[in-house]
C-alpha cells in the first residue's frame, strides 16, 4: 500500500465536493485528501485482466466532527456516484481527524495543541457550566481535551466534575498529574488549596497560580486545552490572557443588556492582547416549560446574536435555562455524561464542532506545529 502525493482525480472531486460543503476553498479541502492505492488488489485486477485501481481516499479534517460523519460520507458518496463512471464504494473513502496546533504569540505548552479560554464579562452567567459541558461536547466530537479552571475566586470544576476530594499526585515535587473524570482530564486551583485562602488572593498571586498550574501540569497530549477563566474583565483576566499561550477565546453571555455590556467589555479585553476571539455562546437563552412547549425569554431574547453581529462574530451557541443542566452540574455529572442524548447535548455538540472548525478556518498552523508535542506522561491519575 502507498500513499500518493499529488491528488488522484477521484480525491480532487472529494476535496470539491467538501469545499462545496463547508463553503471553504478547493485549495483548503485538496490539503485534506489523500489517495492510497492497494498494490495487493491492483496486481490482483491485473491478473483478473481488469485495469481497474483500486484506491482509497483517505480525508483528515482538521477539525473534529465526528457525530456528523457518517453524514458527511453519505454526502460525499452520494456525490461522488452521480458524477464516476466507474464504481465507488463506500469503503474507498475513510476519514480521520488530525486537530492542527494553531499559531500562538507565546511558546506553546508542551503536549498542549491550542488552549482555548472561556471567559464572560459578568459573573454567573454560566461560564464553568458552559466550559465543563463544551469540554465534555468537543471530547464526544473526537477531540483530546482537557480543563484548566482557572476560576480563582470560584473554583467550580471539581463540583461538577465530583471529585472535589481529590488532589493531584506529584512525585517530583515539581510537577502535578493531572485529575480524570469521565475521561477529561483536569486540574483546578480547587484541588490544591482551601477555597477560601484562594479567594483573597491579590492580582500577581492569581496570575501566578494560573501559569503554575499550566506549567506544571503533566498534561497528556491534547488536541484543546478549556481554560474556565475568572469572571470580569479587570487586570487579574488581562494579566492572565497576556501570560498564558491562549490560542483564542469563547465569550459566554446571557441575552441580559446588563451580561451584554460586559461581554462586550471581554471582546475588548482579547482583542487588546491580540487573542483572536472565535464568538459567542449565549447562555440562559430562554426556558422552555416542560407542560405545553412555550419558550420564555427569562433575560430578553437575541441579545447575543445582535452583539455578535456587531462585531462580526458567530454565535457559537445558543444553550436554554434548563433544570437539567443545573441539576447535571451539581451532581457531578455534567449534561453531557448523564444526558447525552438529550436535545440539550446535542446543542452542546453543535457548538463545539463549530468552536474546532472556527479554529481550524479561521487561524494560521504553528510554525514547527508539532514540536512541542512529546506524547504522554505515564500514569494520568483517575478518579
Ligand atoms: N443553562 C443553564 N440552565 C440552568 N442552570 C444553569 C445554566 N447555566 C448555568 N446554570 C447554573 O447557574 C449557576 C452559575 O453557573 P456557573 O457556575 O457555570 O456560572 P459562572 O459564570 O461560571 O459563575 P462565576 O462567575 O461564579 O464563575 C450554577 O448553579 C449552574 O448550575
Amino acid at each position: 500500500m502507498f500513499f500518493s502525493r499529488k491528488a488522484e482525480p477521484v480525491a480532487q472531486k472529494v476535496a470539491a465536493i467538501l469545499a462545496n460543503y463547508f463553503s471553504v476553498s478547493t485549495d483548503e479541502t485538496l490539503l485534506w485528501c489523500s489517495t492510497i492505492e492497494d498494490s495487493r488488489s491492483n496486481a490482483s485486477a491485473r491478473d483478473a485482466g481488469s485495469s481497474d485501481k483500486s484506491q482509497t481516499v483517505q480525508v483528515t479534517l482538521p477539525f473534529c466532527m465526528n457525530s456528523q460523519l457518517a453524514h458527511l460520507k453519505d454526502v460525499v458518496i452520494s456525490e461522488l456516484k452521480s458524477q464516476l463512471k466507474s464504481e465507488f464504494h463506500s469503503a474507498q473513502l475513510v476519514f480521520t481527524t488530525q486537530i492542527t496546533s494553531q499559531h500562538t504569540k507565546l511558546p506553546p505548552i508542551t503536549n498542549i495543541k491550542n488552549i482555548i479560554a472561556v471567559a464572560s464579562g459578568k459573573g454567573g452567567v454560566g461560564k464553568s457550566t458552559t466550559s465543563i459541558n463544551l469540554a465534555f461536547a468537543l471530547m464526544k466530537e473526537g477531540a483530546r481535551v482537557g480543563i484548566l479552571d482557572a476560576d480563582i475566586y470560584g473554583p467550580s470544576i471539581p463540583i461538577m466534575l465530583g471529585n472535589t476530594n481529590d488532589h493531584p499526585e506529584s512525585e517530583d515535587n515539581k510537577h502535578m498529574q493531572p485529575l480524570e473524570a469521565h475521561g477529561l482530564v483536569a486540574n483546578s486551583i480547587g484541588y490544591l488549596v482551601p477555597q477560601d485562602d484562594a479567594a483573597v488572593w491579590r492580582g500577581p498571586m492569581a496570575s501566578r497560580a494560573l501559569t503554575q498550574l499550566l506549567n506544571e501540569t503533566l498534561w497528556p497530549v491534547l488536541d484543546y486545552l478549556i481554560v474556565d477563566m475568572p469572571p470580569g474583565t479587570g487586570d487579574i483576566q488581562l494579566t492572565m490572557a497576556q501570560q498564558v499561550p491562549l490560542t483564542a477565546a469563547v465569550i459566554v453571555t446571557t441575552p441580559q443588556d446588563l451580561a451584554l455590556a460586559d461581554a462586550q467589555k471581554g471582546i475588548s479585553m482579547f482583542e487588546k492582547v491580540d487573542v483572536p476571539v472565535l464568538g459567542l455562546v449565549e447562555n440562559m437563552s430562554y426556558y422552555q416549560c416542560r407542560a405545553c412547549g412555550t419558550k420564555d425569554y427569562v433575560f430578553s431574547r437575541d441579545g447575543g446574536e445582535q452583539l455578535a453581529e456587531r462585531h462580526g462574530l458567530p454565535l457559537l451557541g445558543q444553550l436554554p435555562l434548563d433544570i437539567h443542566i443545573r441539576e447535571h452540574g451539581d451532581a457531578g455529572t455534567p449534561l453531557l455524561i448523564g444526558a447525552p442524548e438529550s436535545p440539550i447535548a446535542a446543542s452542546y455538540q453543535e457548538a463545539a464542532r463549530a468552536i474546532s472548525m472556527q479554529l481550524a478556518f479561521t487561524l494560521s498552523p504553528r510554525e514547527n506545529s508539532n514540536k512541542h508535542i512529546k506524547g504522554d506522561p505515564i500514569g494520568v491519575v483517575g478518579s
